[in-house]
C-alpha cells in the first residue's frame, strides 16, 4: 500500500499502535498526537449551527435536463468551498460495506503485520472547459492513484489531540469515505474551521492543490484536518487521484494570457511530489512553494 500523500507526520506517529495504546486504561497520549494549540471550530452567532457543505448529484450532472444547473453549482462550489459531497455516485453500498469489513480486519491485525504495509516517504503507486479538457485528459490518463486508510481511536480529551494535522492534499482530487459513518473532518473556509457532516450515502470530494494550480487559482484546494471523537473510533479511506508521473504541474496554458498571468510555477510531477514529501503536513505550505513571487510571473516558461 502506498500513498501520494506524506507519511503521517513522523515515524513515532506511525510506529505506535493506537489500538494497543487504547487498550491501556492508564493511557498517556504520545507527544506526537498532542496539539494543545489547535484552533477550535468557530461557532457562528454563538450557536451550534455550521453551514453544510454543498451536495453535488452525479446523476443530475450527466442527465440532459439538469446538467447545466448542476454544473453551475459544481463550478461555484469549486471556487468557494474546494469540497463537496457527491451523491448518486454509483459506488454500491454493498461494495463500501465489504471495504469497511476488510479495513476493520486490517486495523485489527497485530502491529508487526500492519508494519509490512508501512508507507515509505518516496513511495509512489502508479497505474492505477475545450483546450483545458484536453490538457486535463493528458494529465490524468494513466494518472497515479493511491489510497490511505486512516484509523482514529477515541480519546477522552479530544480537544488536546489531533487526528490529522491541517493540510491540503497534493492531489488533483481526493475521494474520501467515512467508512464507519463517524464525522470528524474539519475544513477551513474564510479562515474559520468548520466541522463537516457528511451524508451517510455520500462521498466527500476534496479539491487538491494541483487543481488550484491548474485552474490558476480559480478553484481552491481545501485546507482540512481530522479531529478525534471522545467515544467512537473513526475510520476513513482517502483515495488520492494524481497526475501521471511524467506530467508537468502548472496553470493550464489556455487560461494564461497577459491579463491573467500565471500565479504558480510549472514543474515536473516528480519534483512537485519531492517538495511535498519533504514537508510536514502544515496548512497549504506546498501550494505556497508553488506560488510565483510577485513580479516574477512573466519570466516563467508558460
Ligand atoms: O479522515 C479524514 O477525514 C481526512 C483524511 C485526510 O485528509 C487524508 O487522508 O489526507
Ligand atoms: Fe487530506
Amino acid at each position: 500500500m502506498a500513498s501520494s500523500q506524506p507519511p503521517l507526520e513522523n515515524s513515532e506517529f506511525s510506529i505506535v499502535s493506537v489500538q494497543e495504546l487504547n487498550k491501556d486504561p492508564n493511557i498517556t497520549v504520545p507527544n506526537s498526537y498532542f496539539r494543545p494549540d489547535q484552533e477550535p471550530p468557530k461557532l457562528l452567532n454563538g450557536n451550534h449551527y455550521f453551514p453544510a457543505i454543498p451536495t453535488i448529484d452525479l446523476e443530475r450532472l450527466v442527465s440532459k435536463e439538469q446538467a447545466e444547473f448542476e454544473l453551475a453549482k459544481l463550478e461555484s462550489t469549486c471556487k468557494e468551498w474546494g469540497i463537496f459531497q457527491l451523491v448518486n455516485h454509483g459506488v454500491s453500498s454493498s461494495l463500501l460495506e465489504k471495504l469497511k469489513f476488510e479495513i476493520q480486519e486490517f486495523f485489527n491485525l497485530p502491529l508487526e503485520e500492519k508494519m509490512k504495509y508501512k508507507i515509505k516517504p518516496d513511495d509512489f503507486e502508479g497505474k492505477t472547459l475545450n483546450t483545458e479538457i484536453k490538457e486535463m485528459e493528458e494529465l490524468f490518463e494513466d494518472g497515479m492513484q493511491s489510497v490511505r486508510f486512516n484509523y482514529y481511536p477515541p480519546c477522552s480529551k479530544p480537544e488536546l489531540v489531533m487526528g490529522l494535522a491541517p493540510h491540503s492534499d497534493a492531489t488533483v482530487i481526493t475521494i474520501l469515505n467515512q467508512l464507519n459513518g463517524v464525522d470528524g473532518l474539519h475544513i477551513k473556509k474564510d479562515s474559520v474551521w468548520i466541522p463537516v457532516s457528511i451524508l451517510p450515502e455520500a462521498l466527500a470530494i476534496n479539491l487538491g492543490d494541483i487543481l488550484e494550480i491548474m485552474s490558476n487559482g480559480l478553484y481552491q484546494s481545501v485546507e482540512h484536518r481530522a479531529s478525534i471523537n471522545s467515544v467512537k473510533e473513526r475510520i476513513s479511506i482517502a483515495f488520492f487521484v494524481g497526475p501521471k508521473f511524467d506530467a508537468e504541474i502548472g496553470p493550464a496554458r489556455s487560461l494564461i494570457n497577459p491579463e491573467n498571468p500565471p500565479l504558480f510555477k510549472r514543474i515536473g510531477t516528480e519534483e512537485y511530489f519531492k517538495s511535498f514529501f519533504s514537508r510536514k503536513l502544515k496548512g497549504k505550505t506546498n501550494l505556497e512553494y508553488m506560488k510565483i513571487e510577485h513580479g516574477e510571473g512573466m519570466h516563467h516558461n508558460i
